[in-house]
């Protein structure tokens, strides 16, 4: 299954307006309950999601441009509802995924970025321009015509972004971006995501990901336990996880 989600094209570029809300959410995989009660508006442009495993973070991520939809309530991205406008959600909200491998399909690095702009019907000659300066933002551009699935991992984690963001969606959700890379490479996944224009939620583990973030979600046993700037949510957590 093609899982890339594909933002429209914008001409001028991103443009983040408005904020994702979260009405009494719930969610549950058939009689198993995984979220509950969650109120939020989120209008921050950068939001970290931390907690336990199986704490409900990547659910609540998917939450977020509908690959999940809520049992109970509603979620609302720049007022359109994940329900009931899937469509125009999943152009607004790009998702990376925690594996490159689910999101990487075509032979080659400039076919596979490419490939979303097709689905949009981008014009070619606008492609090529987008491709171009996507692979050289992201140092793959060297790398175009190489066959993807030999790209180191981290690589592989930046052409998936690269994928994801030629398609200039307004806001991005990350789901453990940094957990396949070496730390090198997680530190080079930090500063693209900290330089992006997009608004993004980050799900991760890896809490040196959260400075300068401007708000911090802690998950717990499926809802929020704290919602606080990263040190004082970082510090809820790590409270949290001393009696564990
Ligand atoms: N497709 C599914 N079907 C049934 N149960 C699921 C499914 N996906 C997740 N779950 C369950 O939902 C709960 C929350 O999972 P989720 O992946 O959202 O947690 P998480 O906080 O992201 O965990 P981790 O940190 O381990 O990635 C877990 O108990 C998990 O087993």
């Amino acid at each position: 299954m093609r899982r890339r989600t594909t933002p429209a094209a914008a001409p001028d570029g991103p443009v983040t307006t408005g904020a994702v809300e979260l009405r009494g959410v719930a969610h549950a995989y058939g009689d198993r309950q995984v979220l509950r009660g969650l109120d939020l508006t989120l209008t921050e442009a950068k939001i970290g999601v931390i907690g336990a495993n199986g704490s409900g973070k990547s659910t609540f991520a998917r939450l977020l441009n509908g690959l999940a939809l809520p049992t109970a309530g509603e979620v609302l991205v720049d007022g359109l509802s994940t329900a009931t406008q899937l469509r125009a959600v999943r152009r607004r909200v790009g998702f990376v995924f925690q594996d490159p491998d689910a999101q990487i399909v075509h032979p080659t690095v400039a076919e596979d970025v490419e490939f979303g702009l097709q689905n949009l019907g981008v014009a070619a000659g606008e492609r090529a321009e987008r491709v171009t300066e996507v692979l050289g933002r992201y140092g793959l551009a060297g790398h175009r015509d190489h066959p993807a699935h030999l790209l180191s991992g981290g690589q592989k984690q930046l052409l998936a972004i690269a994928g994801v963001l030629v398609m200039r969606p307004a806001r991005v959700v990350f789901d453990e971006p940094t957990t396949l890379l070496d730390l090198a490479n997680k530190r080079r996944v930090a500063r693209v995501i900290a330089e992006l224009d997009q608004h993004v939620v980050v799900v991760t583990h890896d809490l040196e990901l959260l400075a300068g973030f401007d708000r911090v979600l802690v998950f717990d046993g499926g809802t929020v336990v704290a919602d606080a700037p990263p040190d004082d949510a970082v510090a809820a957590y790590l409270d949290l996880m001393s009696g564990r």
